[in-house]
């Protein structure tokens, strides 16, 4: 039998970091995706001799335990989590994922795929127990750049997993592809256990990234609760990935860690991230319908993107390699800001509809010139 499932990766429009202290934040789903492909054999098939494997084929590294050793080492945790309402992963149960982890030797390059193995791990056994089977994960994403990778993993392993433990089943057609849907109750479930997935990875996240990636289009997220946001005017946006890695975890830790030095200074920051939210969300679901409206609605979010930019700074998440990316697309008046974690990673350009004008004329003029003198040619 084989199951594959896909989920998308996303960007963050406004307030990251705060979202996990309790801000508002906006998000929205990319077309990127990650794919996991479960094979899994016949029941009966491999038995206590199987293996149970992870082909990551984006770092071309593969992994296996046998099923015996996973019995040995979890347990409890081999003998199925109840479903429908996943419990976290205990300290002790962490603890005995990382030695299985660590009975592989990764190299020291690509030692930030072992957050993933383990939640790889919690996943698999938690929902299929220690029976034998194969995963073999494939991304679009560039994995630690802020467009939400952890959470794409986490999200379609679960559902692959789900799916295979028949608690969930996919529904409705995705128009022009050949991808089915979950239902909503099915989606709820899949985003709790991807939740637990990027809590192994993130150490503290705010369960923003699985929900988008779980729900898709555009969201605004606070505290748990997502609402869907309705966007008239699709903006465009250009992403830059500055290619410098970093660690979301590290991150999070980090401004946590400032925000215990600067208690009422971080409140303030955090707070005023919430208002520059909350309206940009409002903006967002503005139905503009003529030039104008969109033009202003463009500007209002441009400078929202620039106040949430200086208050990330705030934070300690910028990086010289985003302020690089901020003061060359400055040079041409457009506004900037980091998405994700920061540190490194992915920066957001507005891109507004005055400039796409702007080239739409100049590819009409181009071809139009080109045009002329291909018919004019001959004559001369
Ligand atoms: N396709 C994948 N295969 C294995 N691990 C993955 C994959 N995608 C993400 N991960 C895990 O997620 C981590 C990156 O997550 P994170 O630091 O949150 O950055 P982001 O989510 O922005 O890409 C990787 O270091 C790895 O452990
Ligand atoms: C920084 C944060 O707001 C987003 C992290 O996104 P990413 O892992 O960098 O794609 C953390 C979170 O909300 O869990
Ligand atoms: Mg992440």
């Amino acid at each position: 039998m084989e199951i594959r499932a896909r989920a998308p990766g996303k960007i963050i429009l406004a307030g990251e970091h705060a979202v996990v202290h309790g801000s508002s934040a906006v998000a929205a789903a990319i077309d990127l995706y990650t794919q996991s492909s479960l094979h899994l054999p016949p029941p009966g098939d491999g038995g206590a001799g199987g293996e149970v494997e992870v082909d990551l084929t984006d770092s071309g590294l593969a992994f296996s335990w046998p099923c015996s050793r996973l019995l040995e080492a979890l347990g409890e945790t081999c003998r199925k989590a109840e479903l429908q309402a996943p419990r976290p992963c205990s300290p002790e149960e962490l603890a005995s994922i990382a030695r299985l982890v660590e009975l592989h030797e990764i190299p020291e390059a690509k030692i930030w795929l072992s957050a993933g193995l383990s939640a790889f791990l919690y996943l698999y056994t938690s929902i299929l127990g220690c029976r034998p089977g194969k995963v073999v994960v494939s991304s679009g994403l560039p994995m630690g750049a802020g467009l939400g990778s952890s959470a794409a993993f986490s999200v379609s392993l679960s559902g692959a997993l789900l799916t295979a433990a028949g608690v969930v089943c996919a529904e409705g057609a995705v128009d022009g592809t050949e991808w089915r849907l979950l239902g909503k109750d099915h989606l709820e479930l899949v985003n709790t256990w991807a939740f637990q997935g990027e809590k192994i990875i993130h150490g503290k996240p705010s369960g923003i990234d699985n929900a988008v990636s779980t729900f898709g289009s555009m969201i605004k997220f606070k505290k748990g609760e997502l609402t869907n946001l309705k966007s008239g005017n699709p903006v465009k946006m250009l992403i830059t990935d500055t290619r410098v890695g970093r660690n979301t975890k590290a991150l999070v830790a980090g401004v946590s860690e400032r925000a215990s030095r600067h208690p009422d200074a971080m409140a303030s920051v955090f707070h005023a991230v919430n208002t520059i939210s909350e309206e940009l969300s409002s903006i967002v679901e503005l139905a503009a319908t003529d030039e104008i409206a969109m033009t202003s609605k463009e500007e209002k979010l441009a400078e929202l993107m620039e106040m949430n930019q200086g208050l990330l700074q705030c934070m300690g998440v910028s990086h010289s390699s985003i302020e690089t990316v901020l003061r060359s697309t400055l040079k041409y008046n457009l506004v900037s800001k980091l998405t994700g974690a920061g540190g490194g990673g992915c920066v957001l350009t507005l891109i507004p509809t005055r400039i796409l004008l702007y080239l739409i004329t100049c590819v009409a003029f181009i071809s139009l010139k080109y045009l002329r003198s291909s018919i004019s040619f001959p004559f001369s």
